[in-house]
């Protein structure tokens, strides 16, 4: 990452140290905001002024950086699938980074190895549902990553709980940038904000722009859609210190890749099923996926370019897209689950839909007599059928336009290392 300075570098490096002096400058004379950038706390507020001029550059595993490091990132849920590799593009991608805090619920082992590297990467266990908690977080941080959210269409929590979670602390995120001065938010919303629809109608190589009738009833899809819509309204307000917000929002179509939890499963399942998983969708129907490694790259660049390109990509939303082929929800599973050992058995004919609708209906209504004893809570359900049965993709180049978005991973890379990752898994069926 690290890159030897030559001519060419010194000068940038020089003109990028004349750059940080003058806001340092400037913060030390202001409270609050400036030059776009706010405060920090002052446990990080300086930490080469005291060794002098040169500190910055006698930092460990700083002194051939062409860049300064000087910004403190924020990820909410940086522990989570996507989190996680939100935390490591940003660590990897991201040489202006002086301290990357991680707010999670649950904060994961695996933190622990990432604090020996130049950056300074603080774990913080807390709850977006807690304003205290988000606004002592966002303190400082420049750019905020909203990734947390509480991911059920399986009727795990209850609707207010989602609505607590994705909703109410969105808001609190929102406040605390406002608040404590921070003008940068990027927010993780999702393709559901748009559909499917509970009509089923086909979203057709879709783009930001194409016409579409979101209608929402599950309590996801409408946390997600409430929540984007308050960020993007929250584009422009006037945070602490004087300065706009600028804010925007990425709508992954469905993730995969390391540790998604729900490949996992249908892994698991075919292993118990002798190797075997029984096809439910048809062919024809396509679902939108796209690698965990390029939408977190996506959030990185844009997170980057917020500042630079305010106008431009403030208030705006972005599928997030790469080059994973266009397939139905099943077949595209199989592009890993089938090289490490599953075989996909046709059943259209033992398992029309009619019949699927009645068992995902059963499903349900157990769900619901069980739920005083237990959480019965299958992969299966009306709501999850009409997802998995819609065909719903997109087809944009929006924010290659914008921010110069390019998929990080091709098809192949992802390909491979989610292969890799699923044959890592205990119990390989090869
Ligand atoms: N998995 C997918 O296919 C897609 C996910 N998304 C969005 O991406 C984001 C991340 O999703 P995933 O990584 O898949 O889910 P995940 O469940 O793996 O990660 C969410 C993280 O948020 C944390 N979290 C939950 N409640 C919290 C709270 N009250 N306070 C603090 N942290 C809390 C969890 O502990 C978890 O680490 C979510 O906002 C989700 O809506 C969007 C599109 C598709
Ligand atoms: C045999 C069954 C009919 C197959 C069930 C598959 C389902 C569990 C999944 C099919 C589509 C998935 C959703 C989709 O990828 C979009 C999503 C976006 C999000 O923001 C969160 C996750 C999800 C809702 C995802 C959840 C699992 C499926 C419904």
């Amino acid at each position: 990452m690290a890159r030897v300075l030559g001519t060419e570098g010194w000068r940038l490096g020089w003109c990028l140290f004349l750059e940080w002096a003058r806001r340092e400058e400037e913060q030390a004379e202001g409270d609050g905001v400036v030059a776009g950038w706010p405060r920090r706390r002052e446990k990080t507020a300086r930490p080469v002024a005291s060794l002098g001029i040169l500190g910055a550059w006698l930092q460990p595993g700083m002194a051939e950086s062409t860049e300064v490091r000087k910004l403190v990132y924020l990820v909410t849920g940086g522990c989570g699938f996507l989190g996680e590799h939100v935390v490591r593009m940003l660590l990897q991608r991201e040489p202006r980074l002086s301290e990357l805090r991680v707010f999670d619920l649950h904060l994961g082992p695996w933190l622990e190895e990432l604090k020996t590297g130049p950056v300074q990467v603080t774990a913080i266990q807390g709850d977006v549902t807690q304003a205290h908690e988000v606004a002592a977080a966002v303190a400082g941080a420049h750019v905020v990553i909203h990734a947390a959210g509480l991911v059920d269409v399986f009727g795990r929590a209850s609707p207010k709980t989602i609505h607590e979670v994705n909703v109410q602390g969105t808001k609190n995120v929102i406040e605390a940038c406002v608040q404590t001065g921070t003008r940068f938010l990027v927010y993780t919303s999702s393709m559901e904000v748009v559909g499917p629809n509970i009509k089923g109608h086909p979203f057709y190589r879709g783009n930001e722009d194409t016409p579409y009738e979101a209608v929402h009833k599950h309590p996801y899809p409408c946390s997600k859609a409430q929540a984007e819509r308050l960020v993007l309204e929250a584009n422009g307000r006037e945070v602490r210190g004087g300065l706009p917000l600028v804010t925007c929002a990425l709508r992954p179509t469905g993730i995969y890749g390391e540790g998604h939890q729900i490949m996992r499963d249908f892994y698991h399942q075919g292993l118990r099923l002798g190797g075997r998983l029984f096809r439910a969708i048809p062919a024809s129907v396509e679902h939108g996926r796209v690698y965990v490694g390029n939408v977190a790259w996506m959030h990185v660049l844009v997170a980057r370019e917020l500042e630079r390109r305010a106008a431009l990509v403030g208030g705006q939303v972005y599928f997030c897209y790469d080059e994973s082929p266009y397939k139905s929800y099943e077949d595209f599973n199989m592009e890993f689950l089938g090289p490490c050992g599953l075989r996909l058995v046709e059943t259209r004919l033992l398992a029309p839909y009619w019949l699927l609708m009645l068992l995902a209906v059963l499903n349900a209504l157990l769900q619901w007599l069980l739920r005083p004893l237990l959480l019965y809570a299958p992969l299966l359900n009306p709501y999850t059928l009409a997802v998995a049965n819609t065909t719903f993709t997109v087809s944009t180049d929006k924010a290659q336009r914008h921010f110069g978005y390019e998929p990080l991973f091709s098809w192949e890379d992802s390909r491979t290392r989610t292969i890799r990752w699923v044959r890592a898994m205990e119990g390989s069926a090869q």
